[in-house]
């Protein structure tokens, strides 16, 4: 890619920023293959090559159409180089000039974000790229190894060829003691495409730096560092007097071509810490961070005596880009975590949350000039990069996207965030230059000519000349005088600029006590900071633990508890069952002395029947005996006496004291009434009984209408021509009985018979009729002859 072009996009993509100094953050978003086995989502559609819309489509809840807007959006086809060129070839460009870069991916977990950092080896990813295209472009300027030294406090040093050769035979054995640590699989290559960034100072010499930590349960780790075997180290973070943030005593080793960086990468890689989770088979668990620097000095230049000229101090100068692999985001709903795996996954949500306060904080401190105070100190993800954010340098993001339903609702969060981070500016990257620490030489004459010195720093005054006075020579003591005065005068020179180098000196020891003491300061306020951090912590797991027994208790007094209900539950449900089969009996029960009261009625029924039958018969017998009898008499009589002429006189009407008899009779006819009586009882009592009597009329068929006013007496009756329950005999309100029954008599006239009987309860709760009286009622008709 062409640099100059480059930039010009650079500067078009970056129209929106306002400012000239500073420039948002730059997302991008990269959605990936869909996986096998994985079921596609519908509801993100790519709408150009920077906007994509994203619908609730297969989600459970219903969204409105959203568009995300990001700087470039690589789909599924998008290659790693595509990538590389696009975003990370801008940040290798700073970094050769010396200018700092981040750069981050961020995604739910198994979204692509180690592959598209590191990729595979055929196809490498953004980290085997940028190395490649460094050792590519400044292969041939580099400076010889270990002259260039890290300070292990994130500043270089410049030492001379002897201690360089020294610290050389001590790394080639640290060097052996670390290859015996590594296994064979960490001798990898990528595949080199030759990639070179155009327009590197070449009269520079370069130094290529590389430091690999991860972040893991908010603990910083140095992955390279094997001073303790195979255990990790746990480092401290540390801000330096230009207030850039890095971890105290990181190893940062000096490679001299890629393959020595991959193998160190490989190496930090396989102590990384990877588990496989449900949803990804080789899951990040921790943060890692990548770390390139360049440094660069300024090519020694000889002066006409041989002497390495340095023009002015401030030549050094340190390129920083780093690359991280963040974790990813993760539902403990869908991962179904436990134990070591869950605990990893919160301080992962949890570091990935700070960092989202983070920036929408400072995003509120920009837009609103509010001066927020940006908690970066909560997770040492964020306080690691506060320089970035605070500082200046370039940032850049790729949000990494799985389009699958699965994922929808996680994504939908994460491009959220990334939307709202490219509202963040930040100041843009700066070439600073770094005044160059030397280490103090300790034998000067081993000094070498390529070691990079000052010009009089270890020169001694010019000795003086030895004359020898000849006085009588005019001319030889002045030529001896004037010897000496030119040495006196080199001495002066020399000793000015002896002078002027001791102030300078001076002046650069004061500055580096005056770092060291804003070190100490600094390191205090951190080690109380820490101090204090650690106090809390110890406070709130001693809170944490006094809960935990506290909700401990709660839970076995509510296991108590439940079981006692389940108890009382098992007891209740017997109870229930007892009752049910109770019921059941009783409606058994119920119902066999229904049938049993059934049948007696019927039976009872049957009975009287068969009674009255009997009665009638026995009745109509003895009827049929009288009237045989009065026959005879009347045959007598009619035999022994002449006709008489019978005048039928008008009857007259005589009321009788029996109830059934009705106070009028019409003159045209004559009721004649018979009483028999089964049991002889008198009319008074029956008259007073009357009055509180109820009856139950049974007809058993329909009477014909009489046409007389002489009914029987029973005022207050119930009729009824079927007794088919027996409530209807056993009803309290009734007290009397009378089965009405009507058929012709002898002589061919309708006659009709009440059996009058008590209806006495039964112990058994049913009723029983005593039969006490019969009632006959018989209509003659006056005009009757008699045969
Ligand atoms: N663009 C892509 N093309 C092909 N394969 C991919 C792509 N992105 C991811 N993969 C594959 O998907 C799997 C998971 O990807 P990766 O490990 O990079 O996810 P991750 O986001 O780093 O997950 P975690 O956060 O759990 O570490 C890997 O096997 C990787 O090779």
């Amino acid at each position: 890619m062409d640099s100059a072009k480059r930039t010009g996009s650079e500067k078009a993509l970056s129209s929106h920023s306002d400012s000239e100094k500073k420039d948002s953050v730059h997302v991008y978003c990269r959605i990936r293959p869909i996986r096998q086995g994985n079921e596609p989502t519908n509801s993100i559609k790519l709408l150009s090559a920077d906007t994509l819309s994203l619908t609730g489509i297969g989600s459970k809840v219903s969204r409105k159409e959203t568009l995300y807007q990001f700087k470039h959006i690589f789909t599924a086809f998008s290659s790693q180089s595509e990538i590389f060129n696009h975003v990370a070839y801008p940040l290798l460009d700073d970094l050769l000039h010396g200018k700092n870069g981040l750069l981050f991916t961020y995604g739910v977990t198994g979204s692509g974000k180690t592959y598209t950092l590191t990729g595979e080896q055929n196809n490498p990813g953004i980290m085997p790229r940028c190395i490649d295209t460094i050792f590519n472009t400044i292969g041939d300027y580099q400076a010889p190894k270990c002259v260039i030294k890290s300070d292990r406090m994130n500043g270089f040093e410049i030492q001379s060829e002897e201690d360089a050769l020294q610290d050389r035979l001590n790394s080639v054995r640290h060097d052996k003691f670390a290859k015996t640590q590594r296994k064979e699989s960490e001798k990898i290559s990528y595949l080199n495409d030759g990639t070179k960034i155009q327009n590197v100072n070449e009269n520079n010499i370069y130094a290529v730096f590389i430091s690999y930590v991860e972040i893991y349960n908010n603990s910083v780790f140095d992955l390279l560092d094997y001073s303790s075997g195979k255990t990790l180290q746990n480092k401290i973070l540390r801000e330096d007097s230009s207030k850039n943030m890095y971890v105290n005593g990181v190893l940062e080793v000096e490679v001299k071509n890629a393959q020595e960086a991959f193998e160190l990468f490989m190496s930090g890689q396989n102590r990384k810490r990877m588990a496989a989770t449900s949803l990804n088979s080789d899951s990040s668990r921790s943060h890692s961070i990548f770390n390139i620097r360049v440094v660069q000095l300024e090519q020694v230049i000889l002066n006409s005596n041989g002497e390495p000229m340095i023009p002015n101090e401030n030549r050094i100068k340190i390129g920083q880009l780093s690359l991280v692999d963040l974790a990813g985001s993760e539902r403990t709903s869908r991962t179904n975590n436990t134990g070591m795996r869950l605990k990893e996954a919160s301080s992962i949500n949890n570091s990935l949350m700070s960092l989202r306060t983070c920036l929408e904080i400072l995003r509120e401190n920009q837009i609103n000039k509010s001066k927020r105070l940006v908690p970066y100190r909560d997770s040492r993800l964020t306080f690691l990069f506060k320089h970035y954010f605070e500082g200046d340098g370039t940032v850049k993001m790729i949000v990494c996207i799985n389009p699958c339903i699965e994922d929808l609702e996680e994504n939908i969060q994460v491009l959220k965030f990334a939307e709202m981070t490219q509202d963040v500016k930040i100041t843009k990257a700066e070439v600073k230059y770094t005044p160059i620490k030397r280490t103090i030489c300790k034998n000067k004459e081993n000094q070498t000519p390529g070691k990079p010195k000052s010009s009089s720093s270890y020169a001694i005054l010019p000795d003086m000349p030895i004359v020898k006075l000849n006085l009588e020579s005019v001319e030889q003591c002045q030529t001896a005088i004037d010897k000496i005065i030119k040495t006196l005068k080199l001495r002066q020179q020399k000793s000015k600029s002896l002078d002027k180098e001791i102030d300078e000196k001076h002046s650069i020891f004061r500055k580096r006590l005056v770092d060291f003491n804003q070190d100490i300061v600094l390191n205090k306020a951190e080690l109380k900071s820490l101090k204090t951090m650690i106090h809390k912590e110890r406070q709130k797991s001693r809170n944490l633990q006094l809960k935990m027994t506290d909700l401990e208790s709660v839970c076995q007094d509510a296991r108590s508890k439940s079981e006692e209900q389940d108890n009382v539950i098992f007891s209740l449900k017997n109870m229930l069952n007892e009752k049910d089969l109770k019921i059941n009996q009783n409606l058994l029960d119920k119902e066999k002395t229904k049938q049993k009261l059934a049948l007696a009625n019927e039976k009872m029924t049957q009975e009287l029947d068969a009674k009255l039958r009997r009665q009638r018969e026995h009745l109509n017998a003895q009827l049929k005996a009288k009237d045989q009898k009065l026959r005879i008499v009347k045959e007598i009589i009619d035999s022994e006496m002449p006709p008489v002429e019978v005048h039928n006189p008008e009857p007259e009407f005589t009321p009788k004291s029996h109830e059934s008899q009705t106070s009028q009779t019409p003159k045209s006819a004559s009721n004649i009434l018979q009483h028999r009586r089964n049991i002889s009882s008198s009319a008074r009592n029956r008259r007073s009984r009357s009055a509180g009597e109820v009856w139950l009329e049974h007809n058993v068929i329909k009477p014909c209408p009489l046409g007389t006013v002489m009914q029987p007496t029973m005022k207050k009756r119930k009729s009824v021509s079927k007794l088919d329950k027996a409530s209807d005999v056993t009803n309290p309100k009734q007290n009397r009985y009378c089965l009405v029954a009507q058929e012709p008599d002898t002589d061919g006239e309708m006659e009709t018979k009440l059996y009058k009987g008590d209806i006495v309860p039964t112990c058994g709760g049913g009723a029983q009729v005593i039969f006490n009286d019969v009632e006959k009622l018989r209509q003659e008709s006056p005009t009757k002859e008699y045969d």
